[in-house]
């Protein structure tokens, strides 16, 4: 983990929905390297957050670096940001959500998606609207980490797929990750998800209230990651 020059800087991040703050004057900061799990309850602020870093949502006030260019275009290139809701057209295939990636992102690997539906047994010929729900999301997620980029941001992906498929998707997040990169996951899913989790960050009422490398914590604590966030929150 490169923790010396992090990739992700937040200092005093605040950003208001019709004068409700939904993040209060949030610090952050992370390293690459590291795959790190974002936890919190329903409306602390997971979503907001992730969409000021994917650079989807303006208009708030602080200090926020990736890779230490505020959110731009240029740093666009360099975020591969999942979204909890679906955000291709239900009448594509498989072979055309990759165009489209293939045409956006310079930094696209087809090859790495194309591994990735073999991993999901995903049928090529079908459109989105045909497939279920945890298909459709085994879709973005396998064109999400086929970006070859610096930063990963997951926003809750992998509540649609059933228990069993959940190992395979955490497979997928982890395959083709390089070194000098960062992956953010936000979930509820805390129990699932905490194999591949190097670090986590904990989020109350729009800040973050405790960050920690997961083996660090554990040994500290005694539990496990889901035991602490139950605790935390209790
Ligand atoms: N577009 C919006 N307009 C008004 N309020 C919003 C908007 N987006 C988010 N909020 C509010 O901001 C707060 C934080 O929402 P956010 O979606 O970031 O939370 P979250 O931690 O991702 O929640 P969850 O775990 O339920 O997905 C909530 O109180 C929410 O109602």
């Amino acid at each position: 983990m490169n923790e010396d020059q992090p990739i992700l800087e937040v200092r005093d991040l605040t950003k208001t929905f019709s004068g409700f703050p939904a993040l209060a004057g949030l610090n952050l900061q992370l390293g690459t390297g590291q795959v790190v799990g974002l936890l919190g309850e329903n409306g602390c602020g997971k979503t907001t957050l992730l969409k000021i870093l994917a650079g989807v949502l303006q208009g708030y006030s602080g200090h926020v670096r990736i890779n230490g260019m505020k959110p731009s275009p240029e740093t666009k290139a360099i975020v591969s940001f999942l979204p909890d809701t679906s955000f291709l057209a239900n009448s594509a295939t498989i072979p055309q959500c990759i165009d489209l990636y293939r045409d956006f992102f310079a930094d696209f690997d087809p090859a790495r998606t194309e591994d990735l539906l073999d991993l999901f047994a995903l049928p090529r010929d079908k459109k989105l609207s045909e497939m279920s729900k945890g298909m459709r999301e085994k879709v973005q997620i396998a064109l999400a980490m086929g970006r070859k980029a610096r930063i990963y941001l997951l926003d809750e992906p992998i509540s649609g797929v059933d228990p069993a498929a959940r190992d395979v998707l955490l497979q997928a997040i982890t395959r083709h990750l390089d070194s000098d990169s960062l992956v953010l996951i936000s979930t509820h899913l805390i129990h699932d998800l905490e194999p591949i989790l190097d670090s986590i960050v904990m989020m109350r009422a729009g800040r973050v209230i405790l960050t920690g490398q997961v083996d660090d914590l554990r040994g500290e604590h005694g539990l496990s990651m889901d035991q602490l966030f139950r605790k935390v929150y209790q």
